[in-house]
């Protein structure tokens, strides 16, 4: 088995000498820990989604404290992009699962990102999961148990000698396997699970077990048996030393039937034992407003001007509101035609970009169709058209059944576009109902076409709508701030497995 050095990231070696003084920057250098990332999207490379955002900006903010180095598949998006990438060393097949290789690349800013390379498992058009029409792949158990491996042989140094993770930090279901090989095979590295949205569950049946190489134990209630299947979350869940979840809101949410997908009892079970902790997620420096990178978004008019051109719409002083989402149960858009007449009467247009579940694209293209240059579709999602649209924007609908915390609220709120959304998860703690959005109760026609009469009205104020412009500005919270619970988190818990005697094979011990 091959293995070579890697040398280690610029952002590993940079000096945090512009946070903090000199004798502080020293014991911070003394006590930094290596952490490996375990996820299956990274916006630099591969994004379906929020996952995306923060597996990108977290380890970034992270580098602060920390040596944090990311774990990703080799989908033809990481590979295509023209990063060298240098082999490390070849992992055997196991089971079911077939050999691979781990390769590494720099990112330009010094970001280490480990690569599962496999081409008979990631080598595929389409998203992280699935084909080009939303269609899951059949072997995703396959494809993420393979990734699931290769993060426990990382973590227990048998890639990558020179730099063994102190502690692993796994994310959703795609990673959920991780901390349960680890655990398997008696490693005693600590693991964080962070859950970014409980429904989606990495189900397969129970006679996967042989394919996927897992010990009995796998198929009972302790471990990853959920109704008869097995879960790659409920193994997350169980196998790692802590869970988080994305806000505290979604976080009182999971242990409740409405909102627990059936892991209430368990993650209730965590909470009340202080395995389960919410930290609300961050965003990104680059959408401050005195970042570089916004100054090629001056003005909000020229935005709307550009956004009405792009989506066809009749450019006129009415209220520009936008969209911009997965289309998928989740985020509530079957309630957009209800409300349209609303949006309509008020003089408003609707821009809408995103791309998700065949129903609600049909259902958003056929709205389009009925309100021509008052309502445009772009199926598909672009960076820089969101952009574009959280800037040229006045106000962005979200009407969620649930979201964990929720991303977008926040950047368009960096730019003075003001959200409205339900009182739900991540969304109430971070939208201020009247000062920095406009917040609805119940996930009805009703209640969510009262909130945008609301937000209407305070668009004819102009004083007022300025200062809640001004206010919704100053309301998101950045990762250099927002990671630091994390920096505290994985201390304690690699302390306290610096102090544990415990048995070998940790799986045991969280019954
Ligand atoms: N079709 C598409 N393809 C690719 N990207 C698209 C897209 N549509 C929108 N996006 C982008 O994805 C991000 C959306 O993130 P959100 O956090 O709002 O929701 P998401 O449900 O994906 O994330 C989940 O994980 C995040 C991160 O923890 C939680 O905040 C959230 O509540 C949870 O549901 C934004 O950057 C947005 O521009």
């Amino acid at each position: 088995m091959g293995k070579a050095m890697v040398s280690p990231g610029l952002s590993e070696l940079a000096q945090p000498v512009t946070a903090v003084g000199r004798g502080k920057v020293e014991c911070l250098q003394k006590n930094r820990k290596k952490i490996l990332f375990v996820t299956s999207e990274l916006a630099d490379l591969a994004k379906a989604g929020g996952l995306g955002d923060v597996s990108a900006a977290l380890p970034r903010a992270l580098g602060r404290f920390h040596s944090v180095r990311v774990l990703i598949p080799g989908y033809p998006q990481v590979i295509s992009r023209g990063h060298p990438m240098e082999i490390l060393c070849e992992l055997e097949g196991y089971a079911g699962l077939p050999a691979c290789q781990i390769g590494t690349m720099l990112l330009p800013d010094g970001l280490t990102v480990y690569v599962v390379l496999c081409p008979e498992l990631y080598d595929r058009p389409g998203t992280p999961y699935g084909d080009e029409h939303g269609r899951d792949w059949p072997d995703n158990h396959i494809r993420f148990a393979r990734f699931g491996l290769a993060a426990a042989a990382l973590a227990s140094g048998e890639v990558c000698a020179d730099w063994q993770p102190d502690l692993v930090h796994a994310h959703d279901w795609p990673a959920g396997l991780a901390p349960a090989y680890m655990a398997w095979q008696g490693q005693r590295t600590p693991s964080v699970f962070t859950i970014h949205n409980l429904a989606y569950q990495g189900l397969c049946d129970l006679n996967c077990m042989p394919e996927l190489g897992l010990p009995a134990e796998a198929a009972t209630e302790q471990g990853m048996e959920f109704y008869g299947k097995l879960s790659f979350l409920k193994a997350g869940i169980n196998y790692a030393d802590h869970n988080t979840t994305v806000s505290r809101n979604y976080a009182r949410e999971i242990t409740t039937a409405e909102f627990g997908c059936g892991l209430e009892g368990l993650l209730k079970l965590k909470a009340s034992t202080g395995g389960l902790t919410g930290i609300a997620n961050g965003i990104d420096e680059c959408w401050h407003p005195d970042s570089d990178s916004r100054h090629q978004w001056p003005d909000k008019k020229s935005n709307t001007r550009h956004v009405e051109a792009m989506f066809d719409l009749e450019p006129n002083d009415g209220p520009l509101f936008v969209i911009i989402s997965r289309l998928v149960y989740q985020k509530g858009l079957d309630l957009i035609p209800q409300v349209a007449e609303v949006i309509i009467k008020a003089g408003g247009r609707l821009a809408i970009l995103g791309q998700g579940e065949e129903s609600v694209e049909t259902m958003l293209t056929e709205l389009a169709g009925r309100y021509p240059q008052r309502i445009g579709f772009h199926r598909g999602f672009n960076e820089l058209d969101a952009r574009r649209m959280f800037a040229g924007s006045d106000f962005l609908l979200m009407p969620s059944r649930y979201e964990p915390c929720g991303l977008s609220q926040s950047y368009a709120q960096c730019f003075g576009s003001l959200p409205i959304a339900r009182r739900t998860g991540g969304l109430a703690d971070t939208i201020k109902d009247g000062e920095t959005g406009f917040l609805f109760d119940d996930s009805t026609a009703e209640s969510f076409a009262d909130a945008i009469v609301r937000a209407t009205r305070v668009y004819r104020q102009p004083d007022l709508l300025e200062a809640m412009r001004r206010q919704a500005m100053n309301a998101p919270r950045y990762w250099h701030h927002a990671a630091k619970p994390y920096d505290k988190l994985y201390r304690k818990l690699i302390n306290e497995s610096l102090g544990k005697t415990g048995p070998a094979v940790r799986g045991s011990e969280h019954g």
